[in-house]
């Protein structure tokens, strides 16, 4: 689905992602787990050809980039980030804002079909947002919004679905319910592939087979996540020691030195 290789991307003087060799194959969802400042954007952008490598070479959906027409291989990405969230107008009702995802536009200006409406209150009602169809997007809680951004990237078939720190302002009910719409996506027929960038831990839910551990620019470590996310991994990762649990198959750590200290 994805493969870079050798990539590096140089800005203003600074190297912000170095030596980055990462391959995405069918079948797997990957989360990036990465402290603030790691590379983590600046990689989701070169995904989504919006940034070039400085040098590298970085396919996608078996397109070359360099050799392709990027705003089409676009319309295979579907993108849930905080500053989509803020594109929306907040006047346009829920479901004209996830028929909008079928044209990847900002607004609804063409005609939908009949077919169109149903898939988009299906996905509607797969993330639990059917009672909210008619409401306008701008007086939804920030757990609606995503869900229904999740439901608007869906109405686009894409096979790649990247969702950047989609649990950013979100209360623990709110991010767990948003979690388990997630897993519960990921059962889905036809699931795209997942990119899941985070800070935190927790939020690595059973369906990322893989995770990626980025650290200042570089690859610390990659490979499935039951791997990655082992207490000695994880302390090296962040240069202090943690102590890892593990509760409903996810992964939950805490800072050894704060727990000393108590
Ligand atoms: N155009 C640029 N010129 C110089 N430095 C940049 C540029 N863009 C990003 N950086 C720097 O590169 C580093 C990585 O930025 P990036 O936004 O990719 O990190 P991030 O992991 O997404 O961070 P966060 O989790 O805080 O959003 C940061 O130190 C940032 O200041």
């Amino acid at each position: 689905m994805i493969s870079i290789q050798q990539l590096n991307v140089r800005k203003n003087k600074k190297d912000i992602l170095k030596n980055i060799d990462w391959n995405i194959n069918r079948g797997e969802h990957w989360s990036i787990l990465g402290l603030n400042g790691s590379g983590k954007t600046t990689l989701l952008n070169i995904i989504n050809g919006y940034l070039f490598p400085t040098s590298g070479k970085v396919e996608v959906l078996g397109e070359v980039f360099g050799k392709t027409y990027i705003p089409d291989l676009r319309k295979n990405i579907g993108l849930i980030s905080h500053s989509l969230q803020m594109q929306m107008k907040d006047f346009e009702s829920v479901l004209s804002i996830v028929l909008s995802g079928k044209f990847a536009s900002i607004g609804l200006y063409e005609a939908v079909e009949k077919k169109d409406v149903e898939l988009a209150q299906h996905y509607l009602e797969l993330l639990n947002c059917s009672h909210l169809q008619d409401s306008q997007y701008g007086i939804l809680s920030q757990g609606e919004r995503q869900r229904v951004l999740i439901a608007r990237a869906l109405m686009a078939t894409p096979k790649i679905l990247i969702f950047d720190e989609p649990c950013n302002g979100l209360d623990i009910i709110a991010r767990e319910e948003l979690l388990q719409f997630i897993e519960k996506i990921s059962t889905e027929p036809d699931c795209p592939t997942f990119i899941y960038v985070t800070h935190h831990v927790e939020e690595i839910l059973p369906c990322f087979t893989h995770t990626l551990l980025l650290k200042e620019g570089q690859v610390f470590a990659q490979g499935p996540s039951a791997e990655m996310l082992t207490e000695s991994n994880l302390s090296a990762f962040y240069d202090r020691p943690v102590s890892v649990l593990v509760e409903q198959k996810r992964t939950w750590i805490a800072l050894k030195d704060n727990l000393q200290h108590n």
